[in-house]
């Protein structure tokens, strides 16, 4: 029955999602029926522009040659264009005469050839739909090279003003009369040499290269080495040079060719002959440029083609297997080079970090060192450990923001765990709370004994913002908890923990710490980069954060608070997280890479592509404020996700922190223990409680309001925490919460638990109260599905899910039908009155 059940959830689903689905595609149809003409309009329009532009550029290049041909005959003919009786040579009439006169006498001489090549560029361009920006670049170097070569005419060859135009004459006039003769020549020279190294991207080493590459290739032509090929002729540097040494090696080939396989038939010999044929008419046209580079590899794809040779035997055809093609350039790499790498941040690309003026500055500035109080500690400690005939060879303090570390070294013999006893002796003499013995502080040889300072400082969260330790981080995910004993600012990464366990009795800083944690990651992560599930039970603690909502929360689709207070929820919110990770595990082995570092930088890398379901993965941090109180209302169904996510979810970038006022076995069991290495324990009330967080004793002696201890699996450290008020986080989440955010928080994967699944037998009693009303709709739609529902009666999904299966289980649906909608039983609402009716008596 069990599995029925759950086999016939599953099924109601699958329906509603393809209802959903069905529901998009019509939207989309609908959509594009009447985008269809505007679309089709533009196709046209962008058409015509495309053959205006060849057109216009093969007219130009005509009249240019027409113009040059009949040349200066038409000068003064095109002065008249007004005058309609006028006689003009141009093949192109008047306007060709008059263009052309414009553009090679007053303009740029012969490079307005240029002129009309791009024209036709740019139309061939737009036709096959190439990049903008590739045609920006043709465009920019064909102007340079009509400006160059238009100076370097005007300079070289100024007899004949057709060379270089006014334009070319008028440059070298205008440096000529600044720089002389021998400046300009210099000067031109300069142009030119920085033109070849950019336009043709030669490099001092290629040029050495292919000088290199000279004597080899008369090696290659005397042996007639058949793999030679013509891509290598085409970068030689005189064309002559290389039609005869094609032809050369093409009569080599033939040779060759002709003695090594002297046994063919006559036919195959002929088909040889013609493929040789071709080749060398095709040499004809080859000169050194880019161009024709590609129309010879063209050439030899084509070759590539499968040859079907017809043989004596007119049944009998040879077939040769087509060699497949292989990608000249790198996908991803040429993706990169158009567009650049993908850039997460971009949609909120004006988004401003807060400024660290938000913060409050406490005014401390740094410690205050009390002499005196430090010369009576020292005295205290020293005199206590003489009365127990313990001497000190050394004794050296260190001053902290809340306590001092006096480090002692004992005279040799003195056991240390004779120190280490004393430890509430000291405290007496002292007369201090919260003293700890450090013995031996590792790595260090010396016993360190804590005690608090009587005037505590705060450490503010601006001050720990601020430190170049925390700004210069590079990490994933940093972290500025607060400061150490000896003041230096403590910076971890929560993607490294991999995640964080917060305990303390109530009122020692919990609150604060996970402010100073939030707080930390929003002055370093951008909106694209991180996301936060916030669960407070306590209701107050977190509710600022409401106001970043669509910037850094993440919310389960159907819930309207992103914020979650209400314990019923967080397990689906827990469900759903598991469910993410199952989704980006599979994403990550879809993409080979092993964390989500790795497959980011793949993505921005344009390597995975978005059709595929890639997409830039946020890290997404779970915060918990009271973990006791989910324990005691959930239990297991709680602890079972936070336990799959604490074990599994490190490397796809979810991450847990959890606070919880009792640090109780009962509530951090064994299994959530083990996978929260990274651990901070405030003040806690009993030895036990110490024991059970930190596996050790030490948080009971800590001094409270915010002085904790930080762990990650091996030492300890004593940090204070830093403060951050109520009133900055309020400032800094209306400062991020004013900008331009997302269209809604980031959304989780649904997931619908116990409540959503249906039960046939369900009373009529237990009925929803909007049954009779839902029923009504799907009779007058004669269509079954929960979204209808959703829309018309304005619900959430489950509950929309939960009057389906009640209508099901009255007979007024059809079971689950996979991708339809479900059949309506009840023909129309006189029917369902009537239902109704008998089901009353
Ligand atoms: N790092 C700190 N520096 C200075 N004072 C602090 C610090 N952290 C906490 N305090 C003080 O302790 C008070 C209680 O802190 P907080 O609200 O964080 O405790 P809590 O452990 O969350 O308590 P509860 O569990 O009852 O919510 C704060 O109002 C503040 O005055």
């Amino acid at each position: 029955m069990e599995l029925y059940q759950k086999a016939k959830s599953h099924a109601y689903l699958l329906s509603v999602k393809m209802e959903k689905e069905n529901k998009k595609s019509k939207n989309k149809n609908s959509k594009d029926t009447t985008k269809k003409h505007d679309t089709s309009i533009l196709k046209n329009s962008k058409f015509l522009i495309t053959i205006l532009l060849i057109i216009s550029g093969s007219a130009l290049a005509l009249s240019f040659i027409s113009y040059l041909s009949s040349g200066i005959e038409d000068q003064s003919s095109a002065e008249l264009l007004t005058n309609r009786s006028a006689d003009v040579n141009n093949w192109l009439g008047k306007l060709g005469a008059y263009l052309s006169h414009t553009f090679i006498y007053k303009g740029f001489g012969i490079a307005s050839f240029f002129f009309a090549k791009l024209l036709v560029h740019c139309g061939v361009y737009a036709f096959f739909g190439i990049a903008a920006k590739r045609i920006n670049r043709v465009i920019f170097w064909d102007l340079a090279s009509m400006l160059l070569i238009s100076a370097l005419f005007g300079f070289f060859w100024n007899t004949n003003p057709l060379l270089g135009g006014v334009v070319g004459f008028e440059i070298n006039q205008f440096f000529v009369d600044y720089l002389g003769t021998i400046g300009t020549v210099f000067l031109l020279l300069f142009f030119a040499l920085v033109f070849a190294l950019f336009r043709f991207k030669l490099s001092p080493s290629g040029i050495k290269e292919s000088l290199k590459a000279i004597p080899k290739l008369f090696k290659k032509i005397k042996k007639g080495d058949p793999n030679f090929d013509s891509v290598n002729v085409a970068t030689s540097s005189n064309p002559s040079e290389e039609i005869s040494s094609v032809n050369e090696i093409k009569e080599e080939i033939t040779k060759s060719s002709i003695t090594d396989k002297s046994v063919k038939s006559d036919t195959e010999s002929k088909t040889n002959q013609d493929i040789s044929s071709s080749f060398i008419l095709d040499q004809k046209n080859l000169k050194p440029t880019i161009e024709h580079s590609s129309e010879i590899a063209f050439k030899k794809e084509a070759e590539k083609q499968p040859v079907s040779t017809e043989t004596e035997d007119s049944d009998f055809v040879v077939e040769a297997a087509k060699d497949e093609d292989t990608l000249e350039e790198n996908l991803a790499a040429s993706l990169v080079r158009d567009f650049g790498e993908f850039d997460p941040t971009l949609e909120l690309s004006n988004y401003q970090f807060p400024s660290i003026d938000l913060l409050k500055d406490y005014g401390t500035g740094g410690i205050t060192i009390n002499q005196e109080e430090l010369e009576e500690n020292k005295n205290n400690i020293v005199e206590t450990l003489k009365n127990y005939k313990i001497d000190i060879a050394q004794i050296k303090a260190t001053v902290g923001p809340t306590v001092t570390l006096y480090e002692i070294v004992p005279e040799a013999g003195v056991r240390i765990s004779k120190i280490k006893n004393l430890e509430d002796d000291i405290a007496l003499s002292l007369s201090a709370l919260g003293i700890r013995i450090i013995a031996p502080i590792p790595g260090r040889g010396t016993i360190g004994i804590e005690v608090p300072n009587n005037k505590p400082s705060i450490v503010s969260m601006r001050s720990v913002i601020a430190s170049p330790k925390f700004q210069t981080a590079e990490m994933e995910l940093p972290i500025a908890l607060g400061k150490t004993i000896s003041n230096e600012t403590f910076v971890v990464d929560l993607a490294k923990m991999p995640h964080l366990l917060m305990a303390g009795a109530t009122g020692q800083g919990k609150s604060v710490g996970l402010n100073a944690v939030l707080t930390s990651l929003l002055y370093k992560k951008h909106p694209a980069e991180v996301k936060f599930v916030l669960v407070d039970p306590k209701k107050v603690e977190l509710t600022l954060f409401n106001k970043i909502e669509r910037h850094y929360l993440a919310k389960l689709p159907d819930s309207e608070d992103a914020i979650i207070t209400d314990n019923s929820k967080v397990i689906n919110t827990l469900n759903s997280l598991c469910i993410e990770m199952d989704n980006r595990y599979s994403l990550l082995k879809d993409a080979m890479v092993r964390n989500i570092k790795e497959y980011n930088e793949k993505f921005k890398q344009r390597k995975l592509n978005p059709e595929n379901g890639h997409r830039f993965l946020p890290y997404i941090v779970l915060v918990v404020d009271e973990f006791a109180d989910l324990i005691m209302t959930a239990g297991k169904e709680v602890e079972t996700p936070i336990a799959r996510l604490a074990q599994l979810a490190r490397a796809i970038g979810i991450h847990l922190i959890i606070a919880t006022q009792r640090p109780s076995v009962n509530v951090i069991t064994g299994i959530i223990k083990a996978n929260f290495p990274a651990r901070i324990a405030f003040r806690v009330t009993s030895k036990i409680d110490s024991r059970t967080i930190l596996d050790g004793q030490g948080a009971d002696q800590l001094i409270g309001r915010g002085d904790m201890l930080y762990t990650q699996g091996n030492d300890l450290v004593r940090v204070q925490c830093a403060f951050v008020d109520t009133p900055e986080v309020e400032k800094l989440t209306e400062y991020i919460g004013s900008q331009k955010a997302y269209p809604d928080a980031y959304l989780l994967p649904e997931y619908v638990g116990e409540e959503g699944s249906s039960n046939l037998d369900i009373d009529i009693s237990e009925r929803d109260s909007l049954f009779r009303d839902a029923a009504e709709v799907i009779v007058t739609a004669q269509q079954g599905s929960a979204s209808l529902l959703q829309r018309k009666l304005k619900l959430g999904y489950n509950r929309a899910g939960r009057i389906i299966d009640q209508l099901e289980a009255a007979g007024i649906v059809g079971p689950f039908e996979g991708s339809k909608a479900r059949s309506v039983l009840i023909p129309d609402l006189i029917a369902l009155e009537q239902f109704f009716r008998e089901e009353e008596q």
